[in-house]
């Protein structure tokens, strides 16, 4: 088995909702970063961006990756910035990466207040439009396949995903 699909994209695109469906809707295995690195840390993301920083999430992010892309079959869904990295940037190359794309407002609705994602605590809107402006072109170069998630059900997307890939 290889890896059949590597998802990406800003936070609230919905990586970890589709990825968790698409791994099922194949039958296979699904992963997640920054499920990784919170067992490899051993607490919560927030709790690492707050505790010893954000250099220091990414460094523990980009082995997270590495490890991944290394020895995983199956759906990975990495965390919305791990794509910063120029060396996970050069490590997706030759992978199935879908980026999952997603509207500003939609970002925003499915975010919502929490304070559970770190980079979003302070002006949610604000945060999330600068993070997705800088990163789009990122985004687009790395993936074989874009989805507009906007408005769309989770199952129509999985579909979707399963469609283009397989093209
Ligand atoms: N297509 C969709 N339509 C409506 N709601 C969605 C959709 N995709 C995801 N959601 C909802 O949006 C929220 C964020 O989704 P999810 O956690 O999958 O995003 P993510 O891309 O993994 O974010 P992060 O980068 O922070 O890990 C969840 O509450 C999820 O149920
Ligand atoms: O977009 C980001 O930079 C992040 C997204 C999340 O998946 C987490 O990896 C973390 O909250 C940072
Ligand atoms: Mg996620």
């Amino acid at each position: 088995m290889t890896l059949k699909a590597v998802l990406i994209g800003p936070p609230g695109s919905g990586k970890s909702t589709l990825g968790r469906l698409l791994a099922e809707r194949l039958g296979v295995e699904y992963r997640d970063t920054d499920a990784d690195v919170e067992a490899t840390a051993g607490k919560p993301v927030g709790d690492i961006f707050v505790e010893d920083g954000e250099e220091r999430f990414r460094e523990l992010e980009a082995q997270a990756v590495r490890q991944a892309l290394a020895e995983h079959d199956g759906v990975l869904s990495l965390g919305g910035g791990a794509i910063l990295r120029e060396a996970t940037q050069d490590l997706l190359a030759g992978h199935p990466v879908v980026y999952l794309q997603v509207g500003l407002a939609d970002a925003v609705q499915r975010v919502g207040l929490g304070s559970a994602r770190p980079l979003l605590v302070l002006n949610p809107r604000s945060q999330l439009k600068k993070l997705m402006e800088e990163r789009r072109p990122v985004y687009e170069r790395l993936a074989v396949l874009t989805v507009v998630t906007d408005g769309r059900k989770p199952v129509e997307l999985v579909e979707e995903i399963v469609e283009g890939l397989s093209r």
